[in-house]
């Protein structure tokens, strides 16, 4: 486990990769409450990286400064080596497309079926398809990864929590992102349905080769799709290691997430 003043150290086997994403000294603060002090991480090529914290402690303000739905106070953040405050709308927008989300309120387009909400991302992103490739065959392709090709032609309301979860993550890979942040991917979900979840989260890491932060509280999502984790503590990074550097830890705040 890295101390405060070490913390952006690399674990073995990352230390050559390239920086997908890097935040320095992020800080954010709604009035008199101070939520980010300081907050830093590096997300490397092809890793897992996991962020745990407690309810409140700032993990969806700190996302919400990375997708720029949230103005940080102070602080940078740099996407594949561009830092996005320099950036104009276009270049940010064509950035973005590098980046796929599978957050809490993923919901799909209860109107469409299946095929028309995976169909969705690839008409408005156009740029991203090649010649070789035609709509239809990435669609399938995508609900293949997911296990769900034959639900194809279904509408939201027929699937399961767990189907529409795997839905919602074939529609993010379907651009072939580079980047996939995850926000709570199993939460409402059964522990049997978790439990594909985060198997589906591993094998996608594998085949896309995409580098993820995924914000958890679920500590089985944790120990199986991490490389690393970082614990947010009052704003700042209060610990980082593999899950069995943090799950053996004697400090009192750490052993409470791993309870
Ligand atoms: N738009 C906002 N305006 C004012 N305060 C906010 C806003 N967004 C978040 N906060 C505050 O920031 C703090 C951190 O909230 P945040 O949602 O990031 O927590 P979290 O770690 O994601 O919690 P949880 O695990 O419960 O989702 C909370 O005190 C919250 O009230």
């Amino acid at each position: 486990m890295h101390t405060k003043q070490n913390i952006q150290r690399p674990s073995n086997g990352t230390r050559e990769k390239s920086i997908m994403l890097e935040i320095k000294d992020l800080k954010k603060s709604f009035g008199d409450n101070h939520v980010l002090n300081g907050f830093n991480l590096k997300l490397f090529e092809g890793e897992n990286l996991v962020i745990m914290g407690k309810s409140g402690s700032g993990k969806s303000v700190m996302i919400k400064c990375l997708v720029g739905l949230l103005q940080a106070d102070s602080g940078t953040i740099k996407i594949m080596d561009h830092e996005i405050n320099t950036l104009n709308q276009t270049d940010l927008d064509t950035l973005r497309t590098e980046i796929g989300f599978l957050f809490q309120g993923s919901a799909l387009y209860d109107s469409m079926t299946v095929r028309e909400n995976l169909e969705f991302p690839l008409r408005r992103h156009k740029s991203k398809l090649n010649n070789a490739e035609n709509i239809d065959k990435l669609v399938h392709e995508a609900l293949e990864n997911v296990g769900l090709v034959h639900a194809i032609d279904l509408m939201p309301a027929e699937l399961s929590g767990g189907m529409k979860r795997r839905i919602a993550l074939a529609r993010t890979l379907i651009l072939k992102p580079k980047i996939i942040l995850y926000d709570e991917p199993t939460s409402g979900l059964d522990p049997i349905t978790s439990k594909e979840i985060i198997e589906l989260m591993r094998n996608v890491q594998k085949q896309y080769k995409t580098s993820s932060l995924i914000i958890t509280h679920d500590v089985d999502c944790a120990r199986v799709v991490s490389e690393r984790i970082i614990l947010l503590v009052d704003g700042v990074n209060y610990a980082e290691g593999t899950f069995n550097e943090l799950a053996s830890s004697t400090d009192a705040q750490v052993k409470a997430f791993f309870k």
